[in-house]
């Protein structure tokens, strides 16, 4: 007789065990194959496999794999940088074995997962396991790597929905944590076509604290700006560009470009430093500005004076026949379409002479806000004693007498610094800036005498 319980006990488990040593054996080969494969075939042919691998053997697996690949198209694929960061935060001790890392200006040590590692995450009681692959691409002998994301395939929908945007978000905030922020500047000069971007790290110890001009506008831009990075789905309402125009004037030394250093360590935005001797045609323009990143100030610094841009009409008036770089081509970048490729970015222009630009600049609703850095104020010079020589300078006993000095003339930041790092001898040091400032002042009578005379000598004649 046929025992029917018997027969489903023994059944059951036996038809089992058979389909997972038959999935065990089908995975190891698959295993060994890949890792053939990826010594004796070529790259795209190993894609195909992967493929096909992930076809038939998803369809039979409980398991669903996302591959996620380091670069999609010509740009980054942003999931697989968020996953490189995110994976770092959630590395276990059963890791094998880490890649390990530190740069000069990193604090502390990092540990990122290593080619063929796997990490394993849970996220609201789902088990999900990470893989990094890596071959080499037969052409141009590059790496190519991407990331296996593998879960039970019924989360599939929750695995998008709220794993990965997870993911992004967690990235973000490691990133936004440890940036080093970078400037970026266009190579050789004589590199026809407009070059390429070359980084190194921004080490301009500039913050808003540091800064010395008046402390309401300082509030005033440090508001403006967190304004500018949390209204990302605003600009997106009104169908403008998420972009802002800064155009920065005044004399030299009172803080420009320590405002644009201030700024970018403040966000932490990357700065593209746009050398306009250097750009050569309007193509030439549109191309460098369009490999700039996200979340990055686009400066260039000294506007009236570091490239001779024809005007508007000269260059209509040229039918823009040849492609040569102008300042429509400027200007178009600016509020044009070339502005909306890309998001969150500020764009600072710098000038001495506000007066000497082309009025195309100025035109209301180009650059959006205009700031005017000027002489040290009484206020500006709190700051800088309180910077270089600690808080008690602001007690001496010659502070009043050179706040009153400062308050009475044409001195700027620059070169009250410079006399603040003469010595470390805060009575020297002080005594030393007021006998600058005394002198100073009293050249600047002497200027405005003559200056008074010579006007009184014109309407004589
Ligand atoms: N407002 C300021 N607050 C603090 N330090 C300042 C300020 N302005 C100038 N300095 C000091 O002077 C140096 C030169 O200033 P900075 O290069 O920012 O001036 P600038 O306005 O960009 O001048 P230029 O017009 O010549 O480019 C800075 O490195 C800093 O030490
Ligand atoms: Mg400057």
């Amino acid at each position: 007789m046929i025992n029917f319980k018997e027969m489903g006990q023994m059944a059951v488990p036996q038809s089992v065990s058979a389909v997972f040593s038959a999935y065990a054996s089908f995975a190891t080969t698959m295993m060994l194959i890949r890792s053939l494969t990826n010594e004796l075939l070529p790259a795209k042919f190993i894609s195909s496999l992967t493929s096909f691998y992930v076809y038939f053997f998803g369809s039979i697996s409980s398991e669903t794999m996302f591959v996620i690949d380091e670069s999609s198209g010509l740009s980054g694929n942003e999931v697989f940088q968020a996953a490189e960061i995110y994976l770092r935060t959630i590395i276990s001790p059963s890791t094998d074995i880490l890649k390990v890392n530190k740069t000069a200006r990193q604090e502390s040590i990092t540990l990122s997962i290593y080619k063929d590692q796997e990490i394993t995450d849970y996220f609201q009681n789902i088990r999900l396991r990470w893989r990094l692959v890596c071959s080499e691409d037969p052409h141009d002998k590059t790496e190519k790597r991407h990331f296996e994301l593998l879960f039970p395939k019924k989360f599939k929908d929750r695995a998008v929905d709220s794993y990965l945007p997870y993911v992004l978000k967690r990235a973000k905030e490691v990133e936004e944590k440890n940036k080093v922020v970078k400037i970026f500047s266009l190579g050789c000069a004589y590199d026809y076509g407009g070059g390429t971007w070359g980084s190194m790290y921004l080490d301009h110890p500039s913050t808003f604290d540091t800064l010395a001009m008046d402390p309401e506008l300082k509030q005033w831009i440090i508001d403006d700006l967190d304004r500018f990075v949390r209204r990302r789905d605003f600009y997106r309402k009104v169908g403008k560009a998420w972009k802002r125009g800064y155009l920065l004037y005044g004399p030299p030394g009172t803080g420009k470009s320590s405002l644009i250093a201030a700024m970018a360590n403040y966000l932490k935005f990357d700065i593209y430093d746009l050398d306009l001797s250097t750009i050569y045609s309007n193509g030439d323009l549109r191309r460098n500005l369009l490999t700039t990143s996200n979340r990055s100030i686009i400066v260039i610094e000294d506007i009236d004076c570091g490239v001779q841009i024809q005007n508007r009409e000269s260059d209509e008036a040229n039918g823009g026949s040849n492609d040569r770089f102008t300042l429509s081509g400027l200007l178009n970048f600016i509020d044009g379409l070339w502005s909306s490729c890309g998001d969150e970015k500020i764009i600072i222009f710098t000038t001495n002479h506000k007066e000497q630009l082309d009025p195309a600049l100025l035109r209301p609703g180009r650059m959006d806000v205009h700031i005017h850095m000027s002489y040290c104020s009484p206020k500006g010079f709190k700051v800088l004693a309180s910077n270089y020589l600690g808080e008690e300078a602001t007690e001496h006993r010659v502070y009043r007498e050179i706040e009153e000095l400062i308050g009475d003339m044409e001195v700027s930041p620059a070169e009250i610094a410079e006399e603040l790092m003469e010595g470390e001898e805060m009575e020297a040091v002080l005594g030393g800036l007021l006998n600058f400032l005394k002198r100073k002042r009293k050249e600047q009578m002497k200027e405005k005498e003559k200056e008074k005379r010579r006007e009184g000598d014109d309407k004589i004649e």
